[in-house]
């Protein structure tokens, strides 16, 4: 659409930004409302890519020893921990990227280690344990290879349960759960646009993670983060059906859906028949924004607890922290776990 506007083009627009046939269109008014006069730009999508994205500096101690003191160790807290789930059924749910793999340039290359899949395939056998990942189901399975656990892909949006003769599945059903399917031939068109779009960012990477979809950023050098984020919000302008989250170095495209990793929790704990229960004790560890929600049912709930992985200090509705994927996979040693009374479900 073309706006004509009453101000001139040489004073408000940067020389990037010049009107076509004398006319102004919305694009270039709104490339305008970016920018502060100086040419600099004050687009807010790129303000929060770098926001999430902070060059790792080492976190001040003070702030450092506060964050600690209101997040303290899952680890050094164990006992505690355990003494509160006392009775109760622990579930267990596992965020995939920077929780049990590290963060590494290629998302194809995230690979658990085998102490990692052998700690899972421990606690597992204790009890009843998802994976809840921003990525396809598929692929969050490739990675984990166990037929036992639950797996949620898609941010949630794709559920399924173990498969048949595992302790922890419901009679003769298998669980499943996918909110979002109408909005499958969307996001495959939204994927072919984006692909072709983003071709010309040397190294932008769009992921397909079958109800949503990932732009990474990790390889892409900051100065051009500002045109991704643009050529990103312009392709889903034309989908008012479908947002914009943020991960680590990556924007994440959804369906406008309430559903997040916090409805996945809570349709997970129904499926094991704890929907109004007292006697469960969840424990999500992640380490990421969509990780919130959960972290947040769990508040809500006044049940069981959040644990962030993460080095540095990060507002949080978690209640403990773990530093890095390794300390998961130690957190999880299954002598931890089976030393605790558990009432395994039907
Ligand atoms: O919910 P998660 O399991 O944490 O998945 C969130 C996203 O994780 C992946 O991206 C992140 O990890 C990559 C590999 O280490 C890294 O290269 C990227 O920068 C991170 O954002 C995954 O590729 C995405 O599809 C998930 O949505």
């Amino acid at each position: 659409m073309a706006i004509a506007v009453a101000i001139s083009e040489s004073t408000l627009f940067p020389p990037a930004v010049s009107p076509i046939n004398g006319y102004f269109t919305t694009n270039m008014l709104l490339k305008k409302l970016e920018t502060n006069g100086n040419g600099a730009r004050i687009n807010a999508l790129l303000d929060s890519m770098r926001a999430s994205s902070p060059t790792r500096r080492p976190s001040d101690n003070e702030d450092q020893k506060s964050w600690t003191l209101h997040h303290p160790s899952a680890l050094s807290m164990f006992e505690e921990i355990m003494s509160a789930s006392k009775g109760k059924q622990i579930v267990v749910f596992l965020d995939y990227d920077g929780t049990l793999s590290p963060i590494v340039e290629d998302p194809d290359r995230a690979f658990m280690t085998t102490e990692m899949r052998e700690a899972v395939r421990n606690v597992a056998k204790f009890l009843p344990t998802a994976i809840v990942s921003g990525r396809c189901r598929a692929k969050v399975y490739d990675f984990v290879r166990l037929s036992e656990l639950y797996y949620a892909g898609s941010h949630g949006m794709d559920i399924k349960g173990p498969s048949k003769g595992h302790k922890y599945r419901k009679g003769n059903q298998t669980v499943l759960c996918q909110p979002a399917r109408k909005f499958l031939p969307m996001i495959d068109r939204v994927y072919k646009t984006l692909m072709e779009k983003i071709k010309y960012v040397p190294g932008a990477k769009v992921e397909n993670n079958k109800f949503c979809l990932s732009v990474h950023y990790r390889c892409v050098e900051e100065k051009r983060w500002g045109e991704l984020g643009d050529e990103v919000k312009l392709v889903i302008q034309d989908y008012p059906q479908l947002r914009l989250s943020q991960g680590r170095k990556v924007l994440e495209i959804l369906p406008t859906i309430k559903w997040d990793k916090g409805n996945a929790l809570e349709f997970l704990l129904e499926s094991l028949g704890y929907a109004e229960s007292n006697d469960v004790f969840p424990v999500y560890i992640g380490d990421d924004r969509t990780d919130e929600d959960a972290f947040k049912v769990l508040r809500k709930r006044g049940q069981g607890l959040g644990i962030l992985v993460s080095k540095a200090p990060k507002e949080t509705n978690a209640s403990y922290s773990l530093q890095e994927p390794t300390e998961a996979s130690s957190y999880a040693v299954p002598t931890r776990f089976s030393r605790v009374e558990q009432v395994v479900p039907t």
